[in-house]
């Protein structure tokens, strides 16, 4: 069983134990980046990490956290074959709120943006599923206690409270998906890949039948300029 994207790359640099040992991202990447920064309000500064994955229709990825090299914030921008992305309450937690936002950027690179509540501080770490469209962008954070601290600018950042992860299957189901209508009703013409789910929506599972690519867009606090000092 494969757990992992087939392709990979990293653009901005490499992220080391220390830091990352920076690139400059390629200035079509930067366009974007850029615009995810301003369009959130998000990110204290510049996006400057940028992970490329190939997802082939049965590929996944186990559930996990991002590790503690990155600012909490985390931009998935999202093409080729829709997916469901799964978020499970991390197992020691107990009691917090968590915010999924997500961007769609529709047709004529308008951002529209809908808030879409993982759960609402009453009902405690429900798991919850994501509609991940074609030329969406999903934007998630968390601002509940995990037992790491990130320090920014005096500010003290939690760690995300749950594991995301893909089933590394070609077929997933909808029943745990928050966004549904919002994912469908952004959907303004019928590429092959968006019609699929349309008719797939009746027996509540999107086919994957073509690979996905996601761009991983994240800010890396402590930054090397240089690899070797001399
Ligand atoms: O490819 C995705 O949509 C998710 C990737 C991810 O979670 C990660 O790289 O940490
Ligand atoms: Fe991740």
């Amino acid at each position: 069983m494969d757990r992992i994207p087939i392709f990979l790359t990293l653009t901005g640099g490499v992220v080391h134990e220390k830091g990352l040992l920076s690139q400059d991202l390629p200035p079509w990447l930067a366009k974007i980046t850029e615009r995810i920064c301003e369009e959130s309000g998000l990110f204290p500064s510049a996006i400057n990490h940028v992970l490329i994955n190939e997802y082939l229709p049965n590929q996944g990825i186990m559930p996990h956290q991002d590790g503690p090299a990155y600012y909490p914030v985390v931009a998935i921008l999202s093409l080729g074959s829709p997916v469901v992305m799964d978020f499970t309450p991390h197992s020691r937690l107990n009691s917090c709120k968590s915010t999924v936002m997500e961007s769609v950027v529709d047709k004529t690179s308008d951002v529209k943006a809908a808030e879409i509540e993982g759960n609402d501080g009453q009902d405690k770490h429900q798991p919850f599923s994501v509609l991940l469209m074609p030329r969406s962008l999903l934007i998630f954070k968390d601002d509940a206690y995990s037992g790491k601290k990130y320090k920014y600018d005096n500010s003290v950042l939690m760690t995300t409270d749950y594991l995301h992860g893909i089933e590394d299957n070609a077929v997933h189901r909808l029943d745990k998906v928050v966004n549904v209508i919002e994912a469908l009703s952004a959907l303004s013409g019928s590429t092959s890949s968006e019609a699929e789910v349309i008719r797939s929506e009746d027996s509540k599972t999107v086919n994957r039948t073509m690979s996905r690519i996601s761009l991983t867009c994240r800010l890396v606090l402590k930054v090397h300029k240089n690899l070797f000092k001399f």
